[in-house]
């Protein structure tokens, strides 16, 4: 976790005797201790001095606060500090909000947190209109701790409060103005002018000196207040079945409705201590460093490499995940050549990157200009005429080894020498696919998720000779799609795929030995995951995982669990949701439910196993059924770590939860491991090892863990000064 550097703020005094009060804490301005000693410090020197008549709070570089330091959570502080109420209570409010001179606050970029908590509490706010505000808090797990579960209702409504503090979305300075949130757009040129002679006028009683957390006229009245706050627990409960802070969030708005602001800041405290050291606070800040540490690639990134421009890209093949890649391309201004065989499959392959991108429209996502104006960006080819200027080509043709040696092959011909040359493959080895080129130092993978427009990882795919500066580029490319890169090592299934190979093996075991197909869906859909195995299964389609798991016999076949129950309702044209048939039945409406006629197949799989009902599996808990499924999973993990497949435990986790659904308020898929600890899964592992064969036998990095007691996401260094 990194704060960078402490931070500060500057002060000038003007002769117009505003004091302008600078945050200065790059890169996003947040609020350490440091900015707010600071801040403490010219703010009580702006109220002694004579030539101060009021203040302007700002930030430096376009950027008013990303709010509290987050890295500063858990840190050990000062006594005074830990004293409740000592921030958000005597300071912000009884010192700042209650100041003898105005205070105004000039926003520009964002004011997100703690940072709009700040704004909130000076006398007016200004904004630009491309600025972010919002109080994101509850994506980390604790609710806004700075009084802005109060003053935020008090200025757009309980309706709107609760909409923005819940999503976690943040509104632009022009819905801001709109909503009351500030109370001025202004230009970023004038924005810090026209700051200083508001709270001129201000003191001069030209316009109002406002204490909002005293405001009452825009909170509803209380019987439609507890109306509002009923639907949102309901919502909260029915989207966030296993997360509490919502609710917490939820009563502590209430209190400051009900019972006024005080005692709502009171409870706001004491819930914020409570949170702060919740199991899910340290998940989601977990995920939050980690997400941002991906694009930090050991011995790649450090080098001072500086990513190339890419003007334009070419597509190679225009089916779903060729027109999805497409699509996640010009949404981000790429201008895109798609190529394919023929006439037919390419004006599919426009006419479906044309319904994604008008699915945008219909929800409101994409204006209807800037749908024209995307698909402009795209051109349709047979030929490789128009690939001489292209900085990069995507290959996301069906997977046939020798057709793709083939186009690379001729990429090498027909495109500048710069240009990177990236697959979207998930099965096939990257060295072979370019064998018949000499450009194996710019051929990486790009495996993007289904559909690529819209999930959120992306995994950059190096073999031994791709070079770190297609790799710097590709990092960038991706941070332009607004991708979480993942760099991984060329593998059988990269690192999403091989860490869950297991997931659904386990699944499939238990089921042959007794255990029901709908109960471990429903015990791994509560556990958090968006659906289980089976469902998931459904989903894919039983072609594809027919030949995922074909690879992993070839690969691993040691510890593969063999079960025919796919092959066996496949062969009965019972494929998955495609076919209305899988392991659910399908309506029209692609709603799912159990079929009975599903045992006739397990008890057939059973028999080709050869396995018989075992009488503990049939009565296995929820906690025995999450650990057989997802401890699988964690040990493959450990050896994809082990082999260098990825670079980090932490892009493990980024991978389970963006590739995979794995539940963010778990912290990843190795996070969630160490807080059960490898002692513990090694020794389970071990116990089912001697049960039920090789699939669950613990890898040697699992073992050395476990028998020092070491985390399995300690770095190496650690682990081996244990020794
Ligand atoms: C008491 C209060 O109620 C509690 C709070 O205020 S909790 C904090 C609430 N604020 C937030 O949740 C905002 C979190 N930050 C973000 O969403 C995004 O970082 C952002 C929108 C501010 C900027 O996004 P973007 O420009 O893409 O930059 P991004 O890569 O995310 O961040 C840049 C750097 O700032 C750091 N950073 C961002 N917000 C931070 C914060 N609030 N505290 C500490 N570091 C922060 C990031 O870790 C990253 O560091 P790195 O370069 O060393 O990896």
């Amino acid at each position: 976790m990194s704060s960078r550097g402490r931070g500060h703020t500057v002060m000038e005094v003007g002769p117009d005797g505003v004091a302008l009060i600078t945050i200065v804490n790059p890169p996003v301005n947040s609020l350490s201790y440091h900015v707010l000693d600071s801040f403490m410090h010219n703010f009580h020197l702006a109220l002694r001095r004579d030539d101060v008549k009021a203040i302007v709070v700002t930030g430096a570089k376009g950027k008013f606060s990303g709010g509290f330091d987050i890295s500063a959570f858990g840190a050990q502080e000062p006594k005074d500090r830990l004293k409740p109420g000592w921030l958000s209570i005597e300071i912000f409010t009884d010192t700042i909000e209650a100041a003898t001179k105005p205070l105004v606050a000039a926003i520009d970029g964002l004011a997100l947190g703690g940072g709009l908590e700040f704004a909130m509490v000076c006398n007016a706010r200004l904004s630009t209109s491309t600025a972010q505000l919002g109080l994101p808090e509850l994506q980390l797990g604790i609710i806004p701790g700075l009084g802005g579960t109060q003053r935020l209702p008090r200025l757009v409504g309980l309706t709107k409060a609760l909409e923005m503090m819940l999503t976690s979305k943040s509104v632009n300075g022009k819905e801001a103005f709109t909503l009351g949130l500030i109370d001025g757009l202004v230009s970023p040129d004038d924005l810090v002018n026209t700051a200083r002679q508001w709270a001129l006028d201000i003191v001069g009683h030209q316009r109002p000196w406002i204490a909002t957390l005293y405001k009452t006229d825009k909170l509803e009245p209380l019987g439609e207040a507890r109306e509002i706050l009923k639907f949102a627990r309901a919502q909260a409960r029915k989207q966030a079945p296993n997360l509490q802070h919502p609710l917490v969030c939820i009563d502590v708005i209430e209190t400051g409705v009900v019972a006024g602001p005080r005692a709502g800041l009171w409870k706001e405290v004491e819930a914020s201590q409570g949170l702060v050291k919740s199991d899910t606070s340290k998940s989601l800040i977990h995920i939050f460093f980690s997400q941002r540490r991906t694009s930090k690639v050991p011995g790649v990134t450090d080098r001072g490499l500086v990513p190339r421009q890419v003007r334009k890209v070419a597509i190679l093949g225009g089916g779903l995940m060729g027109s999805e890649i497409a699509t996640a391309l010009i949404l981000s201004n790429y201008p895109v050549i798609l190529k394919e065989v023929n006439e037919k499959f390419l004006d599919a392959g426009i006419n479906r990157i044309k319904a994604n991108l008008y699915s945008r429209v219909k929800k409101g996502k994409l204006t209807q200009e800037n749908f024209e104006k995307t698909v402009s960006l795209l051109k349709g080819t047979l030929d490789y005429e128009s690939f001489k200027d292209v900085d990069m080509v995507i290959e996301a043709v069906i997977e046939n080894v020798s057709l793709k040696q083939q186009i690379f092959a001729d990429l090498e011909k027909y495109c500048p020498p710069h240009c990177i040359f990236a697959s979207n493959t998930s099965t096939i080895d990257l060295n072979l696919i370019g064998e018949r080129t000499t450009s194996q130092d710019r051929i990486v993978g790009s495996h993007f998720f289904s559909p690529a427009h819209v999930m959120p990882l992306l995994e950059i795919v190096h073999t031994k000779q791709t070079s770190p500066q297609v790799i710097v580029d590709m990092l960038d490319i991706s941070k332009k799609i607004k991708k979480t890169p993942v760099v991984v090592g060329n593998d059988t299934g990269f690192a999403v795929i091989r860490i869950f190979f297991p997931y659904r093996l386990a699944a499939l075991l238990l089921v042959e030995r007794g255990a029901d197909v709908y109960q471990i869906d429903d015990v791994i859909t509560k556990f958090g995951m968006p659906m289980g195995p089976f469902r998931l299964a459904d989903l894919v389609g039983f072609g594809v995982v027919i030949a995922i798991g074909m690879q992993f016999i070839q690969k691993f076949p040691e510890r593969t669990y063999k079960s025919m129950l796919i092959p066996l309702l496949q062969q009965d044209k019972r494929a998955g949701e495609t076919t209305c048939k899988g392991f659910y039945l399908y309506d029209d409406e692609r709603k799912a439910s159990p079929d009975p006629e599903l045992k006739n197949y397990i008890e057939k799989a059973r028999s080709i196993s050869g396995v018989s009902v075992d009488p503990k599996v049939v009565k296995l808990q929820e906690k025995d059924i999450i650990e057989m499924i997802f401890f699988p999973v964690v040990n493959e993990a450990c050896r994809v770590l082990d082999e260098g497949i990825a670079f980090k435990a932490s892009d493990l986790d980024i991978s389970s939860v963006m590739g995979m659904g794995f539940p963010p308020y778990r912290g990843g898929i190795l996070f969630w491991a160490d807080s059960l600890g490898s002692k513990y899964i090694y020794s389970k592992l071990e116990k089912w090892s001697l049960l039920y064969g090789e699939f669950f036998k613990p890898c040697a990095y699992l073992a050395a863990r476990a028998s020092k007691g070491i985390p399995l996401s300690a770095s190496v260094e650690l682990a081996n000064s244990r020794l």
